[in-house]
């Protein structure tokens, strides 16, 4: 039995109950409920990760939607007791949504929702700094002079690697990674490499464009490549990132054998999800490759390491933070909670959840619609002509 989870309430009387199972930065996302007759129950427990059981309580027996968190497992389970409740809506306060068992979500007739767009350019500064980070090892150097051990200038201290001029591998050329890809060429004048199912058309465009405007400054212009396969971009590149969703297809995608076939003295960083990389081969990997680093912001068993890779000097880790910057948590709080009312007020879904923009403007009204939807389709919901 589940013991009764504490909780904050907005607007007692509101007609639709809304539940979010964390206080969210911000706002603007509770003020967006309330004015639309929701009554907001935010639960304040004071346990990082809740269980199925927390959340069945949470529920309830009336329960019109849910926000939701990347931490949180929703599957069959949950999704039947918010069916049970009478809730048709959940939103993850994440662009992934890989704890999200869509088939049962569709199953029970409810609307998963989630936050792109609002993210990308924070989670591809995040991805940028750790590349810095790792390629002039800011860390290692920090923990040396706050050890007191530094005792004069040497020609051997604390040597990384150049970006400049090097190539940059992207794996998942989606969203964040075309952001990320732009920042390294056009910060750096890097060369891109990338690999992904799709064309990026409009990140290849933007490199030629900034390579001939370089040329024509007579400078040496950058170039890009669409690889045929992931194991050409980790045998060319000197710095990859990996962006790809979280999915079959992506588990362990980089694993023993792949990370032979990187350079020695590469850059590997990963701001998508832990699993995308098998943990345990990697910190072997760092073991005998004292000149490959990597930057983490995701682990597999989040929030925990694998063995041994804390006392690794070749990896920066950092706890989940690519979307951390004010702005954002906020905007995907307000993005999180107009999925939800969105479903329950009949709204139809958003045209283009890479455009959410006019959500995000504080002086307006949002627009009367879903912003992004993930099973849209497969529960036959409307789509707006805005
Ligand atoms: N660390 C963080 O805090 C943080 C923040 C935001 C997003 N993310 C993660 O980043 C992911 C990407 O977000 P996005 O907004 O850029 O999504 P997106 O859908 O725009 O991009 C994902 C890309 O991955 C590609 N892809 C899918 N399977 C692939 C495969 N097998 N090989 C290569 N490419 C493949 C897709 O074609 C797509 O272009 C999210 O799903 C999420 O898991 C993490
Ligand atoms: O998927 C996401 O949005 C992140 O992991 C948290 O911002």
């Amino acid at each position: 039995m589940a013991k009764p989870v504490s909780i904050e309430v907005w607007n007692p009387c509101g007609k639709y109950r809304v539940v979010s199972t964390k206080p969210m930065p911000g706002t603007r996302w509770i003020d967006l409920l309330v004015q639309q007759d929701c009554r907001v129950e935010i639960c304040t427990q004071k346990k990082t990760i809740l269980s199925v059981e927390d959340i069945i309580a949470l529920i309830g027996d009336k329960c019109d939607g849910v926000i939701g968190q990347l931490t949180e497992d929703w599957g069959e389970t949950l999704f039947s007791a918010l069916s049970r409740a009478g809730g048709r809506a959940f939103s993850n306060m994440a662009v992934g949504y890989n704890n999200v068992d869509v088939n049962a979500a569709n199953k029970y007739g409810v609307a998963v929702g989630n936050t792109p767009g609002v993210l990308t350019e924070t989670t591809a500064e995040l991805a940028a700094s750790l590349s810095m980070a790792a390629a002039r090892r800011i860390v290692e150097a920090d923990e040396f002079m706050r050890a007191g051990l530094y005792d004069g200038w040497l020609p051997h201290l604390f040597v990384g690697n150049l970006l400049r001029g090097q190539t940059v591998g992207v794996i998942g050329a989606g969203r964040i990674g075309s952001a990320y890809a732009r920042m390294m060429v056009e910060g750096f004048k890097m060369n891109l490499i990338y690999y992904d199912l799709y064309q990026a058309t409009r990140l290849e465009k933007f490199v030629t464009a900034y390579g001939q405007f370089l040329k024509a400054s007579g400078e040496q212009p950058v170039t890009w490549k669409r690889a045929a396969s992931m194991d050409e971009v980790l045998r060319e590149a000197d710095l990859i990132s990996l962006h790809p969703v979280l999915d079959k297809t992506t588990y362990h995608l980089v694993n023993k054998e792949r990370l032979s076939m990187m350079k020695k003295e590469a850059i590997l960083i990963n701001c998508s999800r832990g699993p995308v990389i098998d943990e345990v081969a990697l910190v072997a990997h760092l073991k005998e490759n004292p000149m490959f680093r990597v930057g983490l912001d995701v682990f597999e068993d989040e929030p925990y390491m694998k063995p041994g890779l804390a006392e690794m000097k070749n990896a920066i880790v950092v706890p989940h933070i690519a979307s951390a910057s004010k702005w954002t948590r906020e905007g995907m709080a307000t993005l999180a909670a107009l999925n939800v009312l969105g479903k329950i007020k009949g709204y139809p879904i958003w045209h283009d959840p890479n455009k959410v923009e006019p959500f995000l403007n504080e002086n307006s009204l949002p627009p009367a619609a879903s912003p992004s939807i993930v099973n849209a389709k497969a529960l036959g919901l409307p789509v707006s002509k805005l």
